[in-house]
C-alpha cells in the first residue's frame, strides 16, 4: 500500500499547527489552540526521549498542496514488566473528511506500527469507539480487554 503521488509522511512540526489543529477536529473537540501553546507543545513532543526513542511520535500526511490530511501519533511508554519492555500506544488518528477511504488511515497506522518496531516497542495498543473496529481490524489488530475511563470535573 503506497500513498497517493506527491504526498508525503513524516513527523509533525511546528509548521502543522493549522492543519493538525483542523484535521483533529473530525475526530473529537480540540478547542482554542493558540500557535504558542502548539509551538510549546511540539517542543515538549520533541524533547521527551527514552534513551534514544523519542517519546511521543506525532505523524502527518500532508498533500500536494503541503496541507495537512492526516494525522496521528505513537507514544512510547517504558514498563517495569516484561523485562522493562517499551509499549506503543496509539493515539488521536484523523484523517481528513475529504481524504476518508482513501488507505490514508491505513498508510499511517502502518507507518506508526513501523516506527514502533524500530523503537523496540513488544506490543502496540489503542482504545477506540465500536463503530471503528471494523477499520482497526482491516489494520491488523484485534479485540482485547474492555475499554474504562472515568472523567474529571475540572
Ligand atoms: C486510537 C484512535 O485515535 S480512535 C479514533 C479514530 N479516528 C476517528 O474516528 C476520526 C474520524 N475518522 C477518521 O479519521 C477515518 O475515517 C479513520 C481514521 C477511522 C479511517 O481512515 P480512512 O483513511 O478513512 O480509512 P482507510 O481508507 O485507510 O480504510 C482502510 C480499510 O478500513 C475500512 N474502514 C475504514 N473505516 C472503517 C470503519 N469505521 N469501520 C469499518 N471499516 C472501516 C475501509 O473500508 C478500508 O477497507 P478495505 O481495505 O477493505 O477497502
Amino acid at each position: 500500500m503506497s500513498l497517493p503521488e506527491g504526498y508525503t509522511l513524516r513527523r509533525c512540526t511546528k509548521a502543522d499547527y493549522a492543519g493538525v489543529t483542523s484535521v483533529l477536529k473530525v475526530l473529537t473537540t480540540v478547542g482554542d489552540v493558540s500557535k504558542d501553546q502548539f509551538d510549546q507543545l511540539l517542543d515538549h513532543w520533541d524533547s521527551v526521549r527514552i534513551g534514544q526513542v523519542p517519546m511521543y511520535n506525532n505523524s502527518v500526511i500532508v498533500d500536494t498542496n503541503g496541507e495537512v490530511v492526516a494525522t496521528g501519533n505513537v507514544l512510547i511508554e517504558k514498563k517495569v514488566i516484561h523485562q522493562c519492555g517499551l509499549v506503543g500506544h496509539i493515539e488521536d488518528i484523523a484523517v481528513r473528511q475529504d481524504q476518508q477511504g482513501k488507505k490514508l488511515g491505513l498508510i499511517l497506522i502502518q507507518y506508526l506500527y513501523k516506527l514502533a518496531k524500530e523503537y523496540g516497542c513488544y506490543k502496540v495498543i489503542l482504545d477506540c469507539d465500536e463503530s471503528n473496529v471494523g477499520f482497526y481490524e482491516k489494520c491488523g489488530l484485534k479485540r482485547a480487554g474492555v475499554e474504562m475511563k472515568i472523567i474529571f470535573d475540572k
